[in-house]
Order: structure tokens, then sequence, then C-alpha cells
């Protein structure tokens, strides 16, 4: 679904992104984490076609991903780490507009968002404008945005940041489930007890570098701690302890 060779990025005399090689299989629940600035936000935006790579390619779907590839990118979407949308439209106009973009039947666009708004608690929050948003709330939009079209893979950055509780834990449920249906989702999280609960592999950025990947218990026999929490392996991988 994803592959990744020889993926490279540099800015100016930098190189935020390193060579990086890697796969993420159909169905596969992936979570690429890394220290701040080790290169997780310009690997997805290369990955999505959003940004060039200096060097290196990337497959989506079997598909070389470039710039102007407009048809891939509607089968897969993205959360930001930020929500940014449009203060001056309603929360129902941004969804009508995803909706649209993504060619989505008015009937399936319908029962998607009664889900949606019962899920996230939205009911009556909709014809809001998004300006009048909590951030929480402003995250729940792009994220009903990214999923209501069921796109093949998802790729999610800080996707829980701001989320309430409940949310927290339907969006957890809802990502497992939509691997489970053979969909596939590309994560990249700070909260690594999130990674730690969903995620089915991991790999780990370090300083633009890939360090290591594999499933958890692979990661901590690599790091020698059998039963630590991946924040202990992460933190003795990634700065030695
Ligand atoms: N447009 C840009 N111009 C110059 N340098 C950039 C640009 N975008 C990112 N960088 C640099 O590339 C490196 C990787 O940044 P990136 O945003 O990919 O990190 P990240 O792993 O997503 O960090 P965080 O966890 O803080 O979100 C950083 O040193 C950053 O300063």
């Amino acid at each position: 679904m994803i592959k990744a060779e020889g993926l490279t990025k540099i800015f100016g005399s930098a190189t935020a992104v390193d060579s990086l090689d890697f796969e993420v299989p159909k169905g596969e629940l992936f979570a690429f984490l890394g220290p701040n600035g080790s290169g997780k936000s310009t690997t997805i935006r290369m990955l999505m076609g959003l940004l060039e790579p200096t060097g290196g390619s990337v497959e989506i779907l079997g598909e070389e991903m470039r710039l102007d590839k407009t048809e891939l990118k509607k089968r897969i979407s993205f959360v930001p780490d930020t929500p940014d949308i449009i203060g001056k439209l309603s929360g129902r106009e941004y969804l009508n507009f995803v909706a649209g973009v993504y060619g989505m039947q008015q009937e399936e666009y319908e029962r998607e968002l009664e889900y949606f708004l019962d899920f996230f608690d939205l009911e009556g929050r909709l014809d809001t404008l998004v300006e009048n948003y909590s951030h929480g709330m402003r995250q729940k939009l792009v994220i009903i945005g990214a999923l209501m079209h069921h796109p093949d893979i998802v790729f999610l950055d800080e996707p829980t940041v701001g989320l309430d509780p409940k949310s927290n834990r339907n969006l957890k449920n809802y990502l497992r489930a939509y691997t489970a249906a053979g969909h596939t989702v590309f994560l990249t999280t700070h909260t690594l007890s999130l990674a730690e609960e969903i995620a089915d592999r991991i790999l780990i950025i370090y300083q633009g570098v890939a360090r290591n990947s594999g499933t958890l218990d692979e990661l901590r026999a690599v790091a020698g701690k059998p039963d630590a929490s991946l924040e202990d392996v992460f933190l003795e991988l990634t700065e030695g302890g």
C-alpha cells in the first residue's frame, strides 16, 4: 500500500529525511514515531504527494506518487497535526465540500454524517461557523472529513491531540476496525500509549534516519527490555535510555 525507497528531503543544507526505506502492507496500522523535528511530517507530506522529495521514490497503492497525481490522491486522506479549516465555513459546509471533492454519493454521505455526528457528539453543532468551534471540535471535523469517504489509506498526524476521552476511545476503536476491514492506517504520534495500544508495527525515525522497525515485542527485544512500555523502549532506542 505504501512503499518508500531511499526517500530523502534536504532543506537548504539540512537533511530532514535521509534515505528512508519502508513498506506498509494492506490492512496494517503502522505507527511512525520520532522526537520533535525528526522528519515525520516531512515524510508524510512526501508520501502524500504534497512535497517533492529531493531523492528516492514513493509508491502508493502500487503507483508512483507525484505532486500531480490527483486521482491517486482521492484514494488517500490526511489528518494534519493542526486542524486548520477556513473559519468562515460552517462545519456542514466544510463537510459538503469534502464530500464533493471525493465524489461521495448523497445517500452515502448522509449515512456517514449521521454516524460520525453521533460518534463525536457533534449533533446540533454542524451549522456553527468553524471559527467558533473549539480546537477539539475542529479536530473532530477534520477527522470526519478524512474518514467518511473510506479512503484506502488514511494518514493521521497526531490525531488525538485535543480530543476528549470518549472521542479518543471511539477513534482508536474505529481505526482498529478500519484496518481489520482491509484499509491501511499510517499514524504519527507522541502519545506512545496510543501507538502501544493500537499499532501493528512501528517505525522509529531519529534525526531523519530510520532507527528500528517491527512489532512492539520486536522493538522490546532490540532494546533489551522484554516487559517495558513503548515509552521506555522508545527512549532507549532514541536517547540510549
Ligand atoms: N519547509 C521547511 N524548510 C526548512 N526546514 C524544514 C521545513 N520543513 C521542515 N523542516 C525541518 O525539517 C526537520 C524535520 O521537520 P518535521 O516537521 O518533518 O519534523 P517532525 O518529526 O514532524 O516534528 P514534530 O514531532 O515536532 O512535529 C526539522 O529540522 C525542520 O526544521
